[in-house]
């Protein structure tokens, strides 16, 4: 088990996308503001893509004007605190990196159906985009993480093969991502799925390199999270409030929330420093504005202690 888990915040971006009601770019940049106050180490800002496929992030350059300023914070403080933004292409690179990005990310996945409905090209031609981006990012000295979706399953698919996730990690992590996000995308996994995909993925990445990505669908985000702990990854992605979801699955429900990963490593005593309070804060501000109950039960339930507690 590792002493300390680096959770990477995508709600702003994972969460948000999928919202119909545009939220208001000073609402986005508050949220990411509230998240980073709360010491989380990496908040992804939001994507350089096509706003005809997500219009909820057409404002990403402004986002980017609000992040700059957190960056500009967290570098006088010292902090090594990262605020990555998604491209899916040379262009969304160009002008994230226009817009004052210092680290990217981009993502393809395991299954050929799932890659043309989410960047309209294949697994292959995804490869050789991103190939372009790492060339690019790497003149520019700008870390590149990259995901890899349907690492269980696609929607479209079905179960994906354990040995695919790994031809496309090991094709990432070759081209020069840090970090390579295992994603599953619709939240199907349990642990008789993601034992043996984790064991392919890593025969070709090394541990430190992989990151775990969960969708809570069927509740078993927490139970995963604990096998990739237990064989030795120490990054997990998760969503303030447990937002988001998937376009092309119905019914798939957001990340795993931050909340309640962040009790469960309190529970395991693996260090985090992430302040799990500010953190329920920020999931109630964006909530609030969003009209919808915290999908973290973590948040729930401290809530209610402490409402009782106050009127005691
Ligand atoms: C990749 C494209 C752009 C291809 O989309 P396309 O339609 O094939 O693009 P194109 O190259 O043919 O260009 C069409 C138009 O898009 C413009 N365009 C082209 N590129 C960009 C760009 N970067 N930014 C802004 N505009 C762009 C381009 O300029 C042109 O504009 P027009 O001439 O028609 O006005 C599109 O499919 C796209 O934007 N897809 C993004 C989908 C997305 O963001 N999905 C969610 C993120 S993945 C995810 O959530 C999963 C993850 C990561 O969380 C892990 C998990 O849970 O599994």
């Amino acid at each position: 088990m590792p002493s300390y888990v680096k959770i990477v915040e995508v709600g702003v971006r994972d969460g948000l996308q999928n919202e119909k009601p545009m939220v208001p770019t000073a609402v986005k940049i508050e949220l990411i503001q509230r998240l980073a106050n709360s010491g989380l180490p990496v908040v992804e800002a939001t994507s350089f893509v096509s706003p005809k496929w997500v219009p909820q992030l057409a404002d990403a350059k402004d986002v980017m004007a609000g992040v700059r300023d957190l960056m500009a914070e967290a570098k006088d403080v010292n902090s090594e605190q990262r605020f990555p933004v998604l491209t899916p292409n040379l262009k969304g690179f160009e002008a994230a990196v226009e817009a004052g990005a210092q680290e990217v990310a981009f993502f393809t996945a395991a299954s050929e159906s799932f890659v043309k409905a989410n960047i309209n090209c294949n697994i292959e031609e995804s490869l050789t985009r991103y190939r372009q981006i790492c060339k690019a990012a790497k003149a520019r000295n700008i870390p590149v993480r990259g995901y890899v979706s349907c690492a269980i399953a696609c929607p479209i698919e079905g179960p994906m093969s354990p040995m695919e996730v790994a031809r496309v990690a090991k094709e990432l992590f070759e081209m020069g991502c840090y970090e390579i996000s295992l994603g599953d995308t619709i939240g199907v996994g349990t642990p008789g799925t993601v034992l043996p995909m984790l064991e392919a993925v890593l025969e070709v990445v090394p541990v430190e390199h992989l990151a775990v990505h969960f969708h809570d669908t069927y509740g078993q985000a927490l139970v995963n999270i604990l096998v990739a702990l237990q064989m030795g990854v120490n990054v997990v992605d998760s969503s303030v409030a447990g937002l988001g979801g998937c376009p092309y699955a119905k019914g798939a429900t957001g990340n795993v929330a931050t909340e309640d990963v962040l009790y469960l490593l309190n529970g395991l005593g693996i260090k985090h420093n992430v302040d799990l309070k500010k953190v329920m804060e920020a999931g109630d501000f964006i909530c609030n504005h969003l009209g919808k109950p915290s999908g973290s039960k973590t948040a729930v339930a401290l809530s209610k202690i402490t409402a009782a507690q106050s009127k005691i």
